[in-house]
């Protein structure tokens, strides 16, 4: 018997919206008793600046969460909570490790009902932050799109986070989609599973434009050193001044706990491409040769910060990846079906997307963080110093590439070079190979109107959504 086809609504999750909030975030809690959280957010920037946050916090009193009734309450209460937590862990001359019990304890229990860390996630600042500046027009369109909170006010951290935004809803539509690939899969019905496989490539190719509007209002510089800082966790931060992570203090049992900070890693949609077209990711640092090849078990190893970005992500989309993950079977019925070119064909057309993704993303990784981090001042000797800690933190970074990290912890490009590897296989690398090696397109690629070789050595491939070249994928990133 195999397991149901999971219902994305019982999850929350629509066609329309995807992994964004079904109803618009609130732009404020409706209950006057919040007020005061509400006062602090909506000035979260001039607090900031006066560097007044801390003294307002400890002011307040210790609120319940009592007065929260809808969902979309609770989701509010988790932005509000969690940007003043990172504004006041940040915002002053030098980090603070002790979050006092004004924002301990209602944190603890906003998180325990949402089943979020308490720390400034994905969800938090991308899902469920954002609002249309219209409201005849898409509510999800990059064009018609605000911010609810920012740290900085700036319009660079607004796109940065709208950015994502926009590729979640332009995803949506592929969840639908490709759950019906997977029951046309179960019978067999290879034609159905190919226009789903199509629609798909066309989506992730139209999510890649999106990543790479990026650069339109987003300053590398400003990015780098005054809103980055902001997202960071406690995990890891020893050079930055939290040697032992955060002390989360609710009045009578402080603890210190370690969390990491906010990562698009922690995405469900680019998660839930991986796992429906079965791209696996092993441990950073181990190859395809070293792990148990050709197994389908289970037990194989998992690249385990991708994995552990699971439980980064809310309740309810972390057990729809888990339900995804029981019943993907694409994969293998493509691999079972290797004559049927146009199947093979919409199945690498989208594995060669995703992994124009992630190529396009290590790129943008280049400009915003590592070639920052080499310009990155000391405060003494900079004209223009940021907010305290935050520009510490920005500073701090080690000169030594290989230590660099990302703000979910991770050792940047190794990590992410390896999750782009990951996704050539097996289909892709295979094609590419025979094609190098046997010359131009056989009748197995008939719907490509053109795959070949350059004069000049780069594979190009004029597939279902456009053209690709080696060639754009820079620094020789993409090895075909
Ligand atoms: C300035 C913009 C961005 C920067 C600097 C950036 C940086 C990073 C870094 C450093 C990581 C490694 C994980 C960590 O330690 O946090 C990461 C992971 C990731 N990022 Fe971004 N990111 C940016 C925007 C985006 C956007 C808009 C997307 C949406 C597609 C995205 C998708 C991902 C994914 C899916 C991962 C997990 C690794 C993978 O699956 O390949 N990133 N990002
Ligand atoms: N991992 C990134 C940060 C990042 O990608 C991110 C952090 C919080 C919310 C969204 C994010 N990605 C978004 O576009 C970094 O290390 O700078």
């Amino acid at each position: 018997m195999l397991p149901p086809v999971p219902n994305p609504v019982e999850f929350g999750i629509t066609s329309d919206y995807g992994f964004l909030s079904p109803e618009l975030p609130l732009e404020v809690l409706p209950d006057p008793y919040y007020a005061e959280w509400e006062m602090i957010i909506g000035n979260l920037q001039p607090l900031l600046l006066s560097k007044r946050l801390r003294s307002i916090v400890d002011q307040l009193p210790i609120l319940s969460v009592s007065h929260l009734q809808t969902d979309a309450e609770w989701r509010r209460a988790y932005v509000i909570l969690v940007f003043i937590l990172h504004g006041y862990v940040w915002g002053g001359d030098s980090p603070t490790e002790r979050v006092p019990p004004q924002l301990t304890v209602p944190l603890f229990e906003v998180c325990e009902r949402l089943e979020l860390p308490p720390v400034a996630t994905y969800a938090g600042v991308c899902l469920w932050n954002y609002k249309p500046i219209f409201a005849d027009e898409p509510a999800t369109n990059l064009d018609n799109l605000a911010c609810l909170q920012t740290f900085t006010g700036s319009l660079d951290e607004q796109w940065f986070y709208l950015v994502s935004v926009a590729i979640e809803a332009r995803g949506a539509p592929s969840i639908p989609v490709m759950l019906r690939a997977i029951k046309a899969a179960r019978t067999g019905n290879s034609q159905i599973v190919t226009e789903c496989l199509q629609r798909l490539a066309e989506t992730i190719d139209e999510t890649n434009t999106l990543l790479q509007r990026m650069h339109e209002n987003c300053d590398p510089y400003v990015f780098y050193n005054r809103i980055r800082p902001y997202l960071a966790g406690s995990k890891n931060m020893h050079d930055a001044g939290l040697p032992n992570g955060l002390l989360y203090d609710n009045g009578h049992n402080p603890e210190y706990r370690q969390y990491g900070g906010g990562s698009n890693a922690q995405s469900s949609l680019i998660q839930f491409f991986d796992i429906v077209l079965g791209v696996e990711h092993r441990p950073t640092g181990t190859s395809r040769n070293d792990s148990d090849k050709g197994s389908e078990d289970s037990t194989k190893p998992r690249n385990s910060f991708i994995h552990e970005m699971r439980s980064y992500m809310p309740g309810p989309h972390r057990r729809f990846l888990e339900q995804i993950d029981s019943v993907a079977n694409i994969r293998s019925f493509v691999e079972a079906r290797r004559g049927d070119s146009a199947l093979c064909i919409a199945y690498d057309a989208c594995l060669a997307m995703l992994r124009v993704l992630r190529d396009k993303h290590i790129t943008i990784v280049s400009r915003y963080i590592i070639l920052q981090s080499r310009s990155a001042r000391r405060p003494s000797q900079s004209a223009n110093p940021g907010p305290p800690a935050a520009r510490n933190l920005a500073t701090a970074a080690p000169t030594d590439k290989k230590k660099l990290r990302g703000t979910g912890g991770t050792a940047l490009i190794p990590f992410l070079k390896q999750a782009r590897d990951e996704t050539g296989e097996p289909a892709i690398d295979a094609w590419a190979r025979r094609l190098l090696s046997t010359g131009p397109a056989d009748k197995k690629f008939a719907s490509l109107s053109k795959v070949g070789e350059q004069p000049d050595g780069h594979l190009e491939v004029v597939g279902l959504c456009g053209t690709w070249t080696a060639e754009e994928n820079e620094g020789g990133i993409c090895h075909w």
